[in-house]
């Protein structure tokens, strides 16, 4: 599609966002949830239409030479259907933060000042190839009472299409406008470019992705983002760590699902610590290909030596860089040097390291003896997740309702004037 053609059509679903979201920021909770569940009996009923959009794109995928992973990611099939669908109801059980009062105090003049939860507006997501986040996040976004623009990967096109198509009329069905969640239709980078320069018609832009992607927001982001970047996250295990609890949580950190944004990338071990083999080679022994200096290869021989870029590298994939280090702080300079401020965990029995490190690192999410692998809305109790905010304001860690809400301040009077 021609640059100019991309503007009309971002220009156009802008246009209708704002106006399906003046209607959403108006809906009760009980009117979005009744919508949402609609929604979730369409996917239901277009599961077969969904998975044969599905192997369309699962074919020209493999063609295309995509990873094992990423296929793995792209895969739908009809019990995948069914836990998007039974997603997108979760979401609608969840308790809508919108009218929620926040704060509440009174002045002595007699004002009485509250702080008041609100839909943030047109919110525009941008995603990897992954098709459930098209269901996940239309849902979020609607039940919050904003309209999404969604733009997700290449790739998954067709699937997005298909649940789109199924998501938006089973809303329209349940009384919600039609254009509360949309998806542009089509491929072309250009129409990151408009998302991301829609200044006044975009409210807010959730990038979720790599590095490429970080480059362009970086670049060329003129409406707010809430950025939900790359996860380069760490495992540090302390000279006072449990053995067994850290061989346990590094293989699992690492190897129980290697692609996703939480996955541990690099094992950082103080060389206090009395045992560190059984730890690399339970992770050899898994599959993981370890990356080390020297000091690493004495300790496993089937380590391949790291070069500098392994620091600094998020696999996705089961590879593991390991680092032995001289205690926590020089951990904690590690992580601050080569990470990328989403999940970083400590695993030691000493309370005292375990707060100097939840205290020290300023990532989105630190654990302590937990596996990084939790990086994840639906395990924090919160339904689902746009993702992991990777950014600094207004949510960090994984944002789902609340995360997709402002406030306003609601002042009431008694006839006041400000002497
Ligand atoms: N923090 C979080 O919540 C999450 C983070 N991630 C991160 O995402 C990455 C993995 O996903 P991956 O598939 O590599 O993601 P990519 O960054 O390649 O793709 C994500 C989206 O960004 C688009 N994109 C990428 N580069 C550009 C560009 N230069 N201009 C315009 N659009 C662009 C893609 O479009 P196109 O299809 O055209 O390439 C796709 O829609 C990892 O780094 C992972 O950590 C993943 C999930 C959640
Ligand atoms: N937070 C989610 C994973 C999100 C994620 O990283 O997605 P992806 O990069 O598409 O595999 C989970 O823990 O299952």
């Amino acid at each position: 599609m021609a640059d100019s053609d991309i503007s009309m059509l971002m220009a156009d679903m802008t246009a209708r966002a704002r106006a399906a979201a003046t209607r959403l920021a108006a809906m009760t909770s009980d009117q979005k949830s009744g919508a949402l569940i609609a929604a979730a009996d369409a996917i239901r009923a277009a599961s077969d239409t969904i998975i044969a959009a599905n192997a369309l794109d699962m074919e020209a995928g493999a063609a295309s030479g995509l990873s094992g992973a990423m296929l793995d990611r792209l895969r739908l099939d009809a019990g995948r259907v069914a836990a998007m669908a039974a997603g997108v109801e979760a979401v609608a059980r969840l308790d809508d933060p919108v009218g929620d009062t926040i704060s509440r105090s009174e002045r002595a003049n007699g004002l009485v000042l509250a702080r008041v939860r609100v839909p943030i507006g047109v919110i525009g997501i941008i995603y990897e190839s992954r098709p459930n986040v098209t269901a996940d996040a239309g849902a979020l976004c609607a039940m919050a009472g904003n309209a999404a623009i969604l733009r997700g990967g290449s790739e998954a096109i067709r699937s997005n299409r298909a649940i789109h198509a199924a998501l938006a009329a089973g809303l329209e069905a349940g009384g919600m406008p039609a254009d509360a969640v949309q998806l542009v239709p089509v491929t072309d980078r250009a129409a990151v470019g408009a998302m991301l320069t829609a200044e006044g018609a975009i409210d807010m832009v959730v990038p979720r992705g790599g590095k490429g992607l970080v480059a362009r927001v970086q670049a060329e982001a003129r409406v707010p983002v809430l950025a939900h970047l790359d996860g380069l996250c760490h495992t540090y295990i302390d000279r006072a760590a449990d053995p067994e609890m850290a061989r346990a949580l590094a293989v699992n950190a690492k190897m129980r699902r290697t692609g996703i944004c939480g996955s541990t990338e690099t094992l950082l071990i103080d060389r206090g610590f009395a045992d560190p083999a059984p730890v690399l080679a339970a992770l050899a022994d898994a599959g993981c290909e370890l990356r080390g200096d020297a000091d690493v290869q004495a300790i496993e021989p089937r380590a391949l030596p790291a070069a500098d870029a392994d620091w600094d590298t998020e696999y996705l994939d089961a590879i593991l860089s390991v680092k032995l280090v001289d205690g926590v702080d020089v951990a904690m300079a590690h992580i601050a040097r080569h990470g990328s401020h989403h999940t970083d965990a400590i695993i030691t029995d000493d309370a005292d390291t375990a707060e100097r490190f939840l205290n020290g690192v300023d990532s989105a999410i630190v654990m302590w003896n937990a596996s990084t692998q939790f990086a994840d809305g639906g395990e924090f109790g919160l339904g689902a997740e746009i993702g992991i905010s990777t950014g600094r304001l207004h949510a960090r860690g994984p944002v789902a309702l609340e995360g997709l809400t402002t406030y306003k301040w609601v002042v009431r009077g008694t006839g006041q004037a400000r002497p």
